[in-house]
C-alpha cells in the first residue's frame, strides 16, 4: 500500500498520537508518511517510523501540508487538535482543514475518527472513495 498520510498533533494531544500510531504501526510502515515537525520527530524516536518532516506548525508546516493537498500529494490527513486553547497559527490550520474539504481528502480531527479511518484503509488497503 502507498497511501500518503499526514499525521499531526497539537501538544496537548501528542500522547494520544503516540499511542493511535502504535496501535496502527503496521498500517503506518506501510503509508508514506508526513508530518508537522515536533510530531514528526516524536514518531521517529518513540516508534521509529520513518516520517518526512514539514516545519513546526507555528512555523508554517500545516501551509506546507495544504500545499501538499492541492498538487495532489496526499491522501489523508489526520490531525489530532487541541481545542481547549488558541494557536498562533490558527489561520493554519483552518486553512488546512479548508483544503482538505476543497479536494476532498480524508481527514481526521479527532481520535474517534482518525481510528475509523485508519481502520478503513487497514481494511480496503487503502482505497478511499471517489467523488462522482
Ligand atoms: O501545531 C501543529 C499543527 O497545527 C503541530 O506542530 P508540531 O508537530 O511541530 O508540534
Amino acid at each position: 500500500m502507498d497511501t500518503r498520510l499526514a499525521l499531526v498533533a497539537h501538544d496537548a494531544r501528542k500522547e494520544r498520537m503516540l499511542l493511535l500510531a502504535r496501535d496502527y504501526i503496521g498500517l503506518l510502515r506501510e503509508c508514506r508518511l508526513c508530518s508537522t515537525r515536533t510530531t514528526g520527530t516524536l514518531l521517529r524516536k518513540v516508534l521509529g517510523l520513518d516520517v518526512e518532516c514539514m516545519a513546526s506548525g507555528p512555523l508554517g508546516g500545516d501551509v506546507q501540508l495544504a500545499s501538499r493537498v492541492i498538487s495532489g500529494g496526499l491522501d489523508m490527513l489526520i490531525l489530532l487538535r487541541d481545542t481547549q486553547c488558541a494557536h498562533p497559527h490558527d489561520a493554519d490550520i483552518n486553512a488546512l482543514l479548508r483544503i482538505c474539504d476543497v479536494w476532498n481528502v480524508p481527514c481526521a480531527t479527532n481520535e474517534v475518527t482518525a481510528r475509523i479511518l485508519l481502520f478503513h484503509a487497514q481494511v480496503t488497503h487503502g482505497m478511499f472513495p471517489t467523488p462522482l
